[in-house]
């Protein structure tokens, strides 16, 4: 069962020299307890694409088009006092920079209070302070009582990381957007919290859309990857599939280019150039410039989505 449904989406920003669109033609289902990891180079609209779901975009973006369908609504079209029904419990999302997602003038017990009360309605203060210390305790924050007496200033952006991790732990919502969420954490504390996703997943049946640069973290955790590009979706498929054979050339290049202990002296291959600006993008394909594989047509008529062995692709190789 499908728990979001994306059609069609495109999301732009206007700037001092005009208006540009970032995501286009964006088309994405995730279903209930699916992690899918999204990965990309800097730049190619995975924090614009979560942002969007939960309507979170910054002042100066603006939808374009396409639906966002949550619960057989359109959260496009939702009014802001409808979108504080669906972020905690139905939308969560743990931001790239947490400090966002906290409140700066109140200490963190009144926050994760906040998230509790907004899961369970009225509950007696024994039992919230029992549910607090468990999830600090869960993302291995040290000295819970005095950790949650503090002010956000005062932690460190791997603490707050964590804080804000515990707030979805508190909450369980039907959809964990975390972009880069563990950037700041050490390996071990990585592991732990990979750990804790996947027992939402199991335990809540929670979807999560996992945002990262880090391939290899995606694969310990996702069932799915969506690759981007240019602000659109260029391959996603089942991450075992997709990781041992990528469809794309773009995908090929991001896979070839991860480092691991097998390479040491093997090949480490950067894909050449660098992703173009969203104010003057190529015709064509958006990656023609640097494909190894372009064709003519390639630089002419940007390709559709097409279905390859149950992946998805968005390539003239397979048009
Ligand atoms: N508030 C904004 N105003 C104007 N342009 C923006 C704004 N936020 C993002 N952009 C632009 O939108 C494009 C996509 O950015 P986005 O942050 O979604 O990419 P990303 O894949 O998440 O990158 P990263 O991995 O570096 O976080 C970039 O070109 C970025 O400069």
């Amino acid at each position: 069962m499908n728990v979001l449904e994306i059609k069609n989406l495109k999301v732009g920003y206007k700037s001092l020299i005009g208006k540009f669109r970032v995501l286009d033609d964006v088309n994405l289902n995730i279903e209930e307890g699916e992690i899918i990891g999204v990965v990309g180079e800097s730049g190619s609209g995975k924090s614009t694409l979560g942002q969007a779901i939960i309507k979170l975009l910054p002042p100066n973006s603006y939808y374009d088009g396409g639906e966002i369908l949550f619960n057989g609504k359109n959260i496009i079209s939702l009014k802001e006092n409808e979108m504080t029904d669906v972020r905690g419990k139905g939308i969560f999302m743990i931001f790239q920079n947490p400090l966002n997602s906290l409140n700066p003038v109140k200490n963190i017990r009144d926050q994760l209070l906040e998230a509790i009360k907004v899961k369970y309605g009225k509950i007696d203060e024994d039992k919230a302070n029992e549910i607090m210390l468990d999830v600090i305790k869960d993302v291995r924050l040290p000295d819970p009582k005095e950790i949650i007496m503090k002010y956000p200033h005062q932690l460190s952006g791997g603490q707050i990381q964590r804080v804000v991790i515990s707030m979805a732990l508190i909450l369980k919502p039907k959809i964990l957007i975390a972009d880069e969420p563990t950037s700041a954490l050490d390996v071990t504390i990585q592991a732990q919290i990979v750990k804790l996703f996947k027992e939402l997943r199991e335990n809540e049946k929670m979807s999560i859309i996992f945002i990262t640069h880090d391939i290899s973290l995606v694969y310990a955790i996702a069932d799915r990857l969506v690759v981007m590009y240019a602000g659109r979706i260029m391959e996603d498929g089942n991450i075992e599939d997709t990781i041992k054979s990528p469809l794309h050339p773009y995908t090929q290049g991001l896979i070839s280019s991860i480092p691991t202990i097998s390479k040491r002296n093997g090949e480490l291959k950067a894909i050449e150039g660098s992703p173009p600006s969203f104010l003057i993008l190529p015709a064509g394909c958006k990656f023609n410039p640097r494909c190894p594989r372009v064709m003519d047509i390639c630089k002419k008529e940007e390709p559709k989505i097409s279905e390859v062995k149950g992946r998805k692709v968005r390539c003239w190789l397979y048009g």
